[in-house]
């Protein structure tokens, strides 16, 4: 099917009555102009896709002078326009001079009808592309301003937030590298994605990779993409998430449990700021802003040998540290109650609160799965609760020693679920958190081992 509107202005008519009967083959709007006064009208008006434009109009004068000025007005009115020159002349320097101001491609008069459809075609391709370009780049901003929408968080009032708020505000204007670290469920996404909302790049995508969750064989498809053929499921060509974030933030969770040998390709990556897409040789730009997270320590890591020096110097620029919700007591009542407010009403329980034997029971009770199992219990307790003050027995916490497996808990009176969290939480406490020892002693995966984490809160 023809598509496409092409503008030409020649003020010799033979050779507009000729390109009009060419041209309709293959466009589906021909405009045609003997002088250029009324090019602007038309392009205001017929919005063409492409202009094709005649380098010489004043009888006499051949400077291609005309053309380079009409060349300049069309850019001026949309830079985006195609503009392909005509010329008597193969004059090859004001061919260069009009490349350089912004013509798209030149033909030389008299012309071969295929390589005048074939110079049209390739710039009206072009014009079709820049429109996606620009209609995808519209939709990304509407939807990143969505999904980058203030996120209703509670800090807490303790000195040690209140400094981490005042880190995350002055890193997010820089581009520097950061490494979050912190437990599980302090929440370390949340301030990767805070950072994001403070930053220059807000408007553009955040986003996140869950280096626990992917496994070695995906690793580079994942991250650098690849291109039809590279492999038997590759259909079509995929931009991995270096390419989805170009512009933006890329946030990699989890690093610390990237094996060796993907923790040097991740390297390169980053130290050339190009990414090779799987089956391709060529080099593709990235400009990303990087932010990594992990509970385990990596200077640790790196001491034995399970992680890569150079790597942790490249991620870390500036270290921001989650405290356990245990070490900031002083916050969990705040946190609680805000939770409660946001359960109550998901719930539609009507007003609730906390009675003070319930917040010195939270109080005192040392958190491991932190924010989030703190969240998880209260909205729980909202589900269960009947009166509109919630008691103690409307929070059910295993004692700490039950969860670490230090304790004497029996499995006698366990649900499946319990015994599972049990287990988890007491390997999770012998390897020191090594997701990759813990996974290899429970005999699943460590995306499986994840997501149970991620499930109990521990
Ligand atoms: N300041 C906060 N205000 C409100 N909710 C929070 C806050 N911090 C964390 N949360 C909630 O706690 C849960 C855990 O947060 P998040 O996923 O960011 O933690 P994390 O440290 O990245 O966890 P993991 O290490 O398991 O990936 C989420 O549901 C999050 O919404």
């Amino acid at each position: 099917m023809k598509s496409g509107h092409i503008l030409v202005v020649d003020d010799n008519r033979n050779v507009l009555s000729a390109l009009r009967i060419l041209l309709e083959n293959y466009f589906e709007k021909v405009t045609l102009l003997t002088t250029p006064n009324q090019l602007l009208v038309s392009l205001r008006e017929g919005k063409p896709d492409i202009v094709l434009l005649d380098m010489n109009f004043s009888a006499g004068i051949n400077s291609g002078n005309e053309g380079l000025y009409w060349l300049a007005e069309v850019k001026k009115y949309d830079k985006d326009i195609p503009v392909v020159l005509f010329t008597a002349y193969a004059d090859i320097d004001l061919a260069v001079k009009a490349l350089k101001e912004g013509a798209s491609d030149f033909v030389v008069k008299p012309w071969d009808n295929a390589k005048l459809i074939a110079t049209l075609q390739s710039a009206y391709s072009l014009r079709k592309s820049q429109k996606e370009i620009k209609r995808l780049k519209e939709k990304q901003g509407v939807l990143s301003r969505v999904l980058n929408r203030e996120e209703e968080l509670c800090w807490g009032k303790s000195p040690v937030m209140q400094q981490l708020l005042t880190l995350i505000e002055k890193v997010a204007k820089t581009d520097a590298n950061i490494l979050i670290t912190g437990e599980n469920g302090t929440g370390k996404e949340v301030v990767a994605r805070e950072i994001h909302r403070y930053s220059s790049r807000k408007e553009e995508p955040l986003v996140s990779v869950d280096m626990g969750a992917i496994t070695e064989s995906l690793f580079e498809s994942e991250l650098f993409g690849h291109v039809k053929g590279a492999f038997t499921d590759a259909r079509a060509d995929r931009a991995g998430k270096f390419e989805a974030a170009d512009g933006g933030t890329l946030f990699l969770d989890e690093i610390g449990n990237l094996s060796y040998t993907l923790q040097a390709k991740l390297l390169v990556a980053l130290q050339s700021r190009h990414i090779i897409r799987v089956g391709s040789n060529d080099p593709i730009p990235v400009n990303i802003r990087l932010i990594c997270a992990t509970n385990s320590n990596l200077h640790e890591s790196v001491q034995n040998g399970t992680f890569r020096e150079d790597l942790l110097y490249r991620i870390n620029t500036i270290q921001v540290e989650i405290p356990p919700l245990r070490d900031r007591k002083e916050d969990i009542s705040l946190l609680a109650d805000f939770f409660l407010q946001k359960y109550a009403s998901k719930y539609a329980k009507g007003a609730l609160r906390l009675s003070k034997e319930t917040v010195r029971k939270l109080e005192s009770y040392s958190w491991p799965g932190n924010v989030r199992e703190l969240q998880h219990a209260v909205e729980k307790a909202v589900i269960l609760c009947d009166g509109s003050e919630l008691q103690p027995s409307d929070f059910y916490m295993k004692e700490q020693s039950d969860r670490t497996g230090n304790g004497t808990a029996s499995i006698d009176n366990m649900s499946l679920d319990e015994a599972e969290q049990l287990l988890i939480g007491a390997s999770l406490k012998r390897n020191g958190g090594n997701m990759s020892a813990v996974a290899a002693e429970l005999g699943i995966t460590r995306p499986t081992l994840y997501s149970k984490i991620k499930k109990y809160g521990l």
